[in-house]
Protein backbone atom coordinates (compact mmCIF):
# COMPACT_ATOMS: atom_id res chain seq x y z
CA UNK A 1 0.00 0.00 0.00
CA UNK A 2 1.31 3.30 -0.76
CA UNK A 3 1.61 6.24 1.86
CA UNK A 4 0.27 8.89 -0.93
CA UNK A 5 -0.61 7.95 -3.86
CA UNK A 6 -1.64 10.45 -6.84
CA UNK A 7 -3.15 10.35 -9.95
CA UNK A 8 -3.26 12.71 -12.02
CA UNK A 9 -2.97 15.47 -10.83
CA UNK A 10 -3.46 18.95 -12.47
CA UNK A 11 -3.90 22.68 -11.17
CA UNK A 12 -4.94 25.33 -13.60
CA UNK A 13 -4.83 28.77 -12.95
CA UNK A 14 -7.40 31.23 -15.21
CA UNK A 15 -5.14 33.87 -16.61
CA UNK A 16 -7.21 37.44 -17.77
CA UNK A 17 -6.31 39.82 -19.88
CA UNK A 18 -6.57 42.80 -17.46
CA UNK A 19 -7.60 43.29 -13.77
CA UNK A 20 -10.94 44.16 -15.73
CA UNK A 21 -11.35 40.93 -17.20
CA UNK A 22 -11.08 39.29 -14.10
CA UNK A 23 -13.54 41.17 -12.25
CA UNK A 24 -16.30 40.62 -15.61
CA UNK A 25 -15.52 37.09 -15.36
CA UNK A 26 -16.69 37.16 -11.24
CA UNK A 27 -19.39 39.27 -12.37
CA UNK A 28 -20.64 37.04 -14.90
CA UNK A 29 -20.35 39.17 -17.42
CA UNK A 30 -19.09 36.55 -20.15
CA UNK A 31 -16.70 38.70 -22.12
CA UNK A 32 -13.55 37.44 -20.54
CA UNK A 33 -12.77 33.70 -21.83
CA UNK A 34 -9.59 33.54 -19.84
CA UNK A 35 -7.02 31.29 -20.68
CA UNK A 36 -5.72 28.12 -18.11
CA UNK A 37 -2.47 28.13 -17.00
CA UNK A 38 -1.46 24.62 -16.10
CA UNK A 39 1.21 25.09 -12.97
CA UNK A 40 0.82 21.54 -12.37
CA UNK A 41 -0.26 18.65 -15.10
CA UNK A 42 -1.06 15.31 -15.31
CA UNK A 43 1.57 13.85 -12.28
CA UNK A 44 0.83 10.50 -10.65
CA UNK A 45 3.24 9.52 -7.88
CA UNK A 46 3.04 6.96 -5.47
CA UNK A 47 5.18 6.47 -2.03
CA UNK A 48 5.60 3.79 0.11
CA UNK A 49 5.17 3.94 4.22
CA UNK A 50 8.53 5.20 5.42
CA UNK A 51 10.21 6.32 1.77
CA UNK A 52 12.11 9.66 1.38
CA UNK A 53 11.06 11.24 -1.88
CA UNK A 54 12.65 14.04 -3.34
CA UNK A 55 10.94 16.94 -6.16
CA UNK A 56 13.70 19.16 -7.76
CA UNK A 57 12.78 21.81 -10.62
CA UNK A 58 13.46 25.57 -12.11
CA UNK A 59 11.88 28.05 -10.36
CA UNK A 60 8.34 28.09 -11.77
CA UNK A 61 8.17 24.13 -12.31
CA UNK A 62 5.27 23.83 -10.05
CA UNK A 63 6.87 22.07 -6.60
CA UNK A 64 5.02 24.47 -4.19
CA UNK A 65 2.17 24.44 -5.94
CA UNK A 66 2.46 20.38 -5.83
CA UNK A 67 2.88 20.52 -2.37
CA UNK A 68 0.00 22.62 -1.56
CA UNK A 69 -2.30 20.57 -3.41
CA UNK A 70 -0.92 17.94 -1.21
CA UNK A 71 -1.39 19.16 2.17
CA UNK A 72 -4.87 20.27 0.90
CA UNK A 73 -4.22 24.54 0.92
CA UNK A 74 -5.28 24.04 -2.79
CA UNK A 75 -8.00 21.91 -4.33
CA UNK A 76 -7.02 20.07 -7.74
CA UNK A 77 -8.29 21.12 -10.97
CA UNK A 78 -8.47 17.42 -11.79
CA UNK A 79 -6.88 14.10 -10.39
CA UNK A 80 -7.08 12.53 -7.26
CA UNK A 81 -4.79 12.57 -4.02
CA UNK A 82 -4.75 9.57 -1.06
CA UNK A 83 -2.85 10.07 2.05
CA UNK A 84 -2.12 7.66 4.71
CA UNK A 85 -1.79 9.04 8.39
CA UNK A 86 -1.06 12.55 9.94
CA UNK A 87 0.32 14.46 8.10
CA UNK A 88 2.91 17.45 9.16
CA UNK A 89 3.92 20.08 6.50
CA UNK A 90 6.86 22.33 7.19
CA UNK A 91 5.71 25.72 4.11
CA UNK A 92 6.25 29.24 4.94
CA UNK A 93 7.50 28.07 8.47
CA UNK A 94 5.26 30.84 10.69
CA UNK A 95 3.33 32.46 8.21
CA UNK A 96 0.39 31.03 10.45
CA UNK A 97 1.59 32.60 13.65
CA UNK A 98 -0.33 35.15 14.97
CA UNK A 99 1.95 38.25 15.71
CA UNK A 100 -0.27 39.78 19.17
CA UNK A 101 0.38 36.07 20.78
CA UNK A 102 3.85 34.89 22.23
CA UNK A 103 5.65 31.71 21.28
CA UNK A 104 4.05 29.55 23.90
CA UNK A 105 0.86 30.78 22.78
CA UNK A 106 0.97 30.08 19.23
CA UNK A 107 2.37 26.20 19.83
CA UNK A 108 -0.71 25.82 21.98
CA UNK A 109 -2.64 27.48 19.07
CA UNK A 110 -0.45 25.64 16.05
CA UNK A 111 -0.39 21.92 18.04
CA UNK A 112 -4.45 22.59 18.30
CA UNK A 113 -5.24 22.78 15.09
CA UNK A 114 -2.82 20.05 14.18
CA UNK A 115 -5.40 17.97 16.38
CA UNK A 116 -3.76 17.61 19.86
CA UNK A 117 -5.92 18.51 23.23
CA UNK A 118 -4.41 20.59 26.33
CA UNK A 119 -2.86 17.82 28.20
CA UNK A 120 -0.77 16.56 25.31
CA UNK A 121 0.16 20.40 24.20
CA UNK A 122 1.19 20.62 28.12
CA UNK A 123 3.51 17.33 28.05
CA UNK A 124 5.51 18.19 25.32
CA UNK A 125 5.30 22.41 25.53
CA UNK A 126 8.85 22.28 27.90
CA UNK A 127 10.48 20.26 24.59
CA UNK A 128 8.91 22.30 22.37
CA UNK A 129 10.64 25.29 23.99
CA UNK A 130 14.18 23.30 24.61
CA UNK A 131 14.23 22.77 20.49
CA UNK A 132 13.29 26.22 19.56
CA UNK A 133 16.24 27.52 22.01
CA UNK A 134 15.25 31.14 21.67
CA UNK A 135 15.63 31.69 25.60
CA UNK A 136 12.77 34.22 26.98
CA UNK A 137 11.97 34.91 23.99
CA UNK A 138 9.66 32.22 23.48
CA UNK A 139 6.86 34.17 26.33
CA UNK A 140 7.37 37.73 23.82
CA UNK A 141 5.11 38.55 21.33
CA UNK A 142 5.88 36.77 17.94
CA UNK A 143 6.37 40.44 16.17
CA UNK A 144 9.49 40.67 18.04
CA UNK A 145 10.85 38.00 16.91
CA UNK A 146 13.70 38.01 13.89
CA UNK A 147 12.55 35.70 11.07
CA UNK A 148 15.12 33.14 12.22
CA UNK A 149 13.32 32.59 15.81
CA UNK A 150 10.05 32.57 14.30
CA UNK A 151 11.64 29.59 11.98
CA UNK A 152 12.87 27.91 15.27
CA UNK A 153 9.26 27.94 16.85
CA UNK A 154 7.41 26.92 13.76
CA UNK A 155 9.77 23.98 13.13
CA UNK A 156 10.08 23.32 16.65
CA UNK A 157 6.36 23.04 17.24
CA UNK A 158 5.84 21.19 13.73
CA UNK A 159 7.74 18.40 14.24
CA UNK A 160 6.85 18.14 18.30
CA UNK A 161 4.85 14.81 17.05
CA UNK A 162 6.40 12.58 14.76
CA UNK A 163 4.50 12.95 11.70
CA UNK A 164 3.61 9.53 9.38
CA UNK A 165 4.10 11.71 6.43
CA UNK A 166 6.52 15.03 6.88
CA UNK A 167 6.48 18.04 3.77
CA UNK A 168 9.30 20.03 3.78
CA UNK A 169 9.34 23.30 1.18
CA UNK A 170 12.81 24.17 1.39
CA UNK A 171 12.07 25.65 4.73
CA UNK A 172 15.17 24.59 6.64
CA UNK A 173 17.46 26.91 4.13
CA UNK A 174 16.16 29.57 5.68
CA UNK A 175 17.36 28.71 9.22
CA UNK A 176 20.96 29.65 10.35
CA UNK A 177 23.73 26.71 10.04
CA UNK A 178 23.30 25.32 13.69
CA UNK A 179 19.53 25.14 13.32
CA UNK A 180 19.38 23.87 9.58
CA UNK A 181 22.21 20.95 11.10
CA UNK A 182 19.52 20.16 14.25
CA UNK A 183 16.40 20.27 12.07
CA UNK A 184 18.33 17.38 9.91
CA UNK A 185 18.75 15.63 12.56
CA UNK A 186 15.52 15.19 13.80
CA UNK A 187 14.14 14.66 10.07
CA UNK A 188 16.64 12.25 9.68
CA UNK A 189 15.59 10.53 13.27
CA UNK A 190 11.75 10.25 11.58
CA UNK A 191 13.00 8.75 8.32
CA UNK A 192 14.37 5.91 11.00
CA UNK A 193 11.58 5.77 12.57
CA UNK A 194 9.24 5.08 9.68
CA UNK A 195 7.70 8.77 8.34
CA UNK A 196 7.31 9.17 5.25
CA UNK A 197 9.29 12.54 3.72
CA UNK A 198 8.34 14.62 0.80
CA UNK A 199 11.32 17.20 0.42
CA UNK A 200 11.39 20.10 -1.94
CA UNK A 201 15.19 21.10 -2.38
CA UNK A 202 17.63 22.52 -4.21
CA UNK A 203 20.31 21.44 -2.23
CA UNK A 204 21.63 18.68 -3.56
CA UNK A 205 23.25 17.08 -1.18
CA UNK A 206 20.13 16.89 1.34
CA UNK A 207 18.27 15.11 -1.40
CA UNK A 208 21.23 12.57 -2.30
CA UNK A 209 21.55 12.06 1.55
CA UNK A 210 17.86 12.05 3.23
CA UNK A 211 15.78 10.49 -0.57
CA UNK A 212 16.06 6.90 -2.22
CA UNK A 213 14.16 8.57 -4.90
CA UNK A 214 13.67 12.16 -6.87
CA UNK A 215 11.70 13.30 -9.32
CA UNK A 216 12.35 16.29 -11.66
CA UNK A 217 9.56 18.77 -12.59
CA UNK A 218 9.55 20.86 -15.15
CA UNK A 219 6.71 23.18 -16.67
CA UNK A 220 4.25 21.17 -14.23
CA UNK A 221 5.29 17.46 -15.45
CA UNK A 222 7.47 14.86 -14.35
CA UNK A 223 10.54 15.22 -16.89
CA UNK A 224 12.46 12.00 -14.86
CA UNK A 225 12.44 10.18 -11.92
CA UNK A 226 15.01 7.57 -10.40
CA UNK A 227 17.27 7.56 -8.42
CA UNK A 228 18.40 11.11 -6.86
CA UNK A 229 22.21 11.08 -8.46
CA UNK A 230 20.99 10.10 -12.17
CA UNK A 231 18.35 12.69 -11.57
CA UNK A 232 20.59 15.45 -10.29
CA UNK A 233 22.52 15.04 -13.39
CA UNK A 234 19.68 15.03 -15.35
CA UNK A 235 18.86 18.66 -14.09
CA UNK A 236 21.84 20.07 -14.81
CA UNK A 237 21.96 18.57 -18.19
CA UNK A 238 18.31 20.50 -18.69
CA UNK A 239 19.98 24.07 -17.87
CA UNK A 240 21.79 24.48 -20.86
CA UNK A 241 18.52 24.17 -22.63
CA UNK A 242 17.71 27.73 -24.15
CA UNK A 243 13.79 28.68 -25.92
CA UNK A 244 12.68 25.42 -25.33
CA UNK A 245 14.65 23.64 -27.46
CA UNK A 246 15.58 20.61 -25.55
CA UNK A 247 19.41 19.02 -25.31
CA UNK A 248 20.12 15.50 -26.24
CA UNK A 249 20.88 13.77 -22.49
CA UNK A 250 22.58 10.18 -22.37
CA UNK A 251 22.25 8.31 -19.02
CA UNK A 252 23.52 4.84 -19.35
CA UNK A 253 24.99 2.68 -16.84
CA UNK A 254 29.33 2.05 -17.11
CA UNK A 255 31.00 -1.22 -16.30
CA UNK A 256 30.60 -1.05 -12.93
CA UNK A 257 26.45 -0.12 -12.88
CA UNK A 258 26.93 3.94 -12.22
CA UNK A 259 24.66 5.81 -14.14
CA UNK A 260 26.51 7.91 -16.39
CA UNK A 261 25.36 11.18 -18.32
CA UNK A 262 26.21 13.41 -21.06
CA UNK A 263 24.67 15.91 -22.54
CA UNK A 264 25.49 18.55 -25.01
CA UNK A 265 24.92 20.13 -28.41
CA UNK A 266 27.52 17.72 -29.71
CA UNK A 267 29.44 20.81 -31.92
CA UNK A 268 32.48 19.66 -29.60
CA UNK A 269 33.27 16.18 -27.74
CA UNK A 270 34.98 15.05 -25.13
CA UNK A 271 37.64 12.13 -26.49
CA UNK A 272 39.57 11.12 -23.40
CA UNK A 273 39.61 12.23 -19.31
CA UNK A 274 42.81 11.05 -17.35
CA UNK A 275 44.69 11.65 -14.27
CA UNK A 276 48.03 11.52 -13.70
CA UNK A 277 50.25 11.67 -10.76
CA UNK A 278 53.08 13.72 -10.21
CA UNK A 279 55.39 10.94 -11.78
CA UNK A 280 53.20 11.30 -15.10
CA UNK A 281 51.35 8.22 -14.27
CA UNK A 282 47.60 7.33 -14.91
CA UNK A 283 46.17 6.69 -11.27
CA UNK A 284 42.66 7.00 -9.84
CA UNK A 285 44.88 7.19 -6.16
CA UNK A 286 46.14 10.31 -4.89
CA UNK A 287 47.78 10.60 -1.44
CA UNK A 288 46.72 13.97 0.13
CA UNK A 289 48.43 17.05 -0.74
CA UNK A 290 50.14 15.06 -4.23
CA UNK A 291 50.26 17.25 -7.20
CA UNK A 292 47.56 15.88 -9.75
CA UNK A 293 47.12 16.41 -13.09
CA UNK A 294 43.81 16.12 -15.75
CA UNK A 295 44.06 15.94 -18.88
CA UNK A 296 41.45 16.19 -21.27
CA UNK A 297 41.15 15.79 -25.34
CA UNK A 298 38.43 16.91 -27.12
CA UNK A 299 38.03 17.26 -31.07
CA UNK A 300 35.61 19.96 -32.85
CA UNK A 301 32.76 18.39 -34.67
CA UNK A 302 31.38 21.74 -35.83
CA UNK A 303 32.90 25.58 -36.53
CA UNK A 304 32.34 27.54 -32.99
CA UNK A 305 33.25 30.82 -31.81
CA UNK A 306 34.64 29.65 -28.58
CA UNK A 307 35.61 27.27 -26.56
CA UNK A 308 35.48 27.23 -22.47
CA UNK A 309 37.31 23.55 -21.06
CA UNK A 310 36.16 23.21 -17.29
CA UNK A 311 35.82 20.55 -14.50
CA UNK A 312 34.01 20.06 -11.15
CA UNK A 313 35.43 17.41 -8.49
CA UNK A 314 32.65 16.49 -6.49
CA UNK A 315 32.18 14.33 -3.29
CA UNK A 316 30.24 11.02 -2.36
CA UNK A 317 27.09 12.74 -1.91
CA UNK A 318 27.31 15.14 -5.04
CA UNK A 319 28.47 18.36 -3.46
CA UNK A 320 30.82 20.48 -5.12
CA UNK A 321 34.12 20.34 -3.63
CA UNK A 322 36.21 22.13 -6.51
CA UNK A 323 35.52 23.42 -10.44
CA UNK A 324 37.16 25.47 -12.65
CA UNK A 325 37.20 26.59 -15.88
CA UNK A 326 39.61 28.04 -18.74
CA UNK A 327 37.40 31.26 -18.93
CA UNK A 328 37.69 31.74 -15.00
CA UNK A 329 41.09 31.63 -16.08
CA UNK A 330 41.25 33.97 -18.81
CA UNK A 331 41.97 30.93 -21.17
CA UNK A 332 39.36 30.74 -23.60
CA UNK A 333 40.32 29.09 -27.15
CA UNK A 334 38.18 31.25 -30.23
CA UNK A 335 37.44 30.72 -33.49
CA UNK A 336 37.75 26.91 -33.81
CA UNK A 337 37.01 25.03 -37.14
CA UNK A 338 35.67 21.76 -37.29
CA UNK A 339 38.00 18.78 -36.95
CA UNK A 340 40.59 20.58 -34.71
CA UNK A 341 41.46 19.17 -31.48
CA UNK A 342 41.85 20.75 -28.08
CA UNK A 343 43.75 19.17 -25.07
CA UNK A 344 43.64 20.74 -21.83
CA UNK A 345 45.35 20.27 -18.67
CA UNK A 346 44.44 21.17 -15.13
CA UNK A 347 47.38 20.86 -12.38
CA UNK A 348 46.28 21.26 -8.85
CA UNK A 349 47.28 19.78 -5.25
CA UNK A 350 44.76 17.01 -3.67
CA UNK A 351 44.66 19.18 -1.24
CA UNK A 352 41.28 16.99 -0.36
CA UNK A 353 40.04 14.41 2.62
CA UNK A 354 40.44 11.24 2.16
CA UNK A 355 37.45 9.37 0.73
CA UNK A 356 36.33 8.61 -3.26
CA UNK A 357 35.76 11.68 -6.41
CA UNK A 358 33.98 11.98 -9.08
CA UNK A 359 34.55 14.08 -12.12
CA UNK A 360 32.31 15.85 -14.79
CA UNK A 361 33.87 18.02 -17.71
CA UNK A 362 32.45 20.31 -19.52
CA UNK A 363 32.81 22.13 -22.79
CA UNK A 364 31.24 25.05 -23.30
CA UNK A 365 30.84 28.79 -24.62
CA UNK A 366 30.95 31.25 -22.04
CA UNK A 367 31.28 31.62 -18.20
CA UNK A 368 29.32 28.59 -17.96
CA UNK A 369 27.43 25.39 -19.73
CA UNK A 370 24.10 27.20 -19.58
CA UNK A 371 25.17 29.35 -22.38
CA UNK A 372 25.67 26.89 -24.82
CA UNK A 373 26.54 23.32 -23.77
CA UNK A 374 28.35 21.39 -26.48
CA UNK A 375 29.29 18.44 -24.20
CA UNK A 376 29.26 17.69 -20.55
CA UNK A 377 30.16 14.25 -19.28
CA UNK A 378 29.30 14.09 -15.24
CA UNK A 379 31.17 10.81 -13.98
CA UNK A 380 33.76 10.76 -16.25
CA UNK A 381 36.04 9.48 -13.65
CA UNK A 382 36.65 8.80 -10.65
CA UNK A 383 39.47 8.86 -8.02
CA UNK A 384 40.08 7.90 -4.53
CA UNK A 385 42.12 10.22 -2.09
CA UNK A 386 44.22 8.67 0.80
CA UNK A 387 46.07 9.64 3.80
CA UNK A 388 49.14 8.03 5.12
CA UNK A 389 51.74 10.55 5.31
CA UNK A 390 50.13 13.32 6.73
CA UNK A 391 48.46 13.96 10.50
CA UNK A 392 44.72 12.57 10.55
CA UNK A 393 42.18 14.76 9.98
CA UNK A 394 38.38 14.89 8.60
CA UNK A 395 36.52 16.79 5.82
CA UNK A 396 36.85 16.95 2.67
CA UNK A 397 39.09 19.72 2.68
CA UNK A 398 43.07 19.34 3.51
CA UNK A 399 43.73 22.68 4.92
CA UNK A 400 47.62 22.81 5.80
CA UNK A 401 47.48 24.16 9.44
CA UNK A 402 50.66 25.39 12.36
CA UNK A 403 48.76 24.94 15.71
CA UNK A 404 50.00 26.39 18.88
CA UNK A 405 48.94 25.37 21.95
CA UNK A 406 50.24 26.97 25.14
CA UNK A 407 49.48 26.63 28.94
CA UNK A 408 49.80 29.57 31.61
CA UNK A 409 50.66 27.57 35.18
N1 LIG B 1 -2.18 31.43 -7.38
C1 LIG B 1 -1.60 31.42 -8.58
N2 LIG B 1 -2.16 32.04 -9.64
C2 LIG B 1 -1.60 32.01 -10.86
N3 LIG B 1 -0.44 31.36 -11.14
C3 LIG B 1 0.18 30.73 -10.13
C4 LIG B 1 -0.37 30.71 -8.80
N4 LIG B 1 0.47 29.98 -8.01
C5 LIG B 1 1.48 29.57 -8.82
N5 LIG B 1 1.30 30.01 -10.08
C6 LIG B 1 2.19 29.77 -11.23
O1 LIG B 1 2.39 28.38 -11.33
C7 LIG B 1 3.73 28.09 -11.73
C8 LIG B 1 4.34 27.13 -10.72
O2 LIG B 1 4.58 27.85 -9.52
P1 LIG B 1 5.21 27.16 -8.23
O3 LIG B 1 5.28 28.18 -7.16
O4 LIG B 1 4.48 25.90 -7.94
O5 LIG B 1 6.66 26.81 -8.77
P2 LIG B 1 7.91 26.30 -7.95
O6 LIG B 1 8.47 25.15 -8.73
O7 LIG B 1 7.57 26.06 -6.54
O8 LIG B 1 8.88 27.54 -8.08
P3 LIG B 1 9.99 28.13 -7.01
O9 LIG B 1 11.16 27.18 -7.07
O10 LIG B 1 10.30 29.46 -7.62
O11 LIG B 1 9.34 28.21 -5.69
C9 LIG B 1 4.45 29.42 -11.82
O12 LIG B 1 4.50 29.81 -13.18
C10 LIG B 1 3.58 30.37 -11.01
O13 LIG B 1 3.65 31.67 -11.51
Amino acid sequence: MSEIRVRNLSKGFRQYKSEWHRIANWLYLNRAPAKTFWAVQDISIDVSPGEAVGIIGRNGAGKSTLLKLLTGTMTPSTGEIQIGGRVSALLELGMGFNPELTGRENVYHASSLQGFDRGQIDGRIDAIEAFAEIGTYFDAPVRTYSSGMQVRVAFAVATAWRPDVLIVDEALSVGDTYFQAKSFDRIRAFLAEGTTLLLVSHDRAAVQALCSVAYLLEDGRIRTHGDPKTVFEYYNATLSERDGVATAIEQQADESGEVVTRSGDAAARIHSVCLMNDNDMEVDLLQVEQRARLCITAGVVQDIPEMVVGFVIRDRLGQPVFGTNSAYNEQVTEGLSAGARVTAAFEFPANLGEGGYVVSIALHAGFDHTQRCYDWWDGAITFEVVNSALPKFSGSAWLPTNITVMVDD
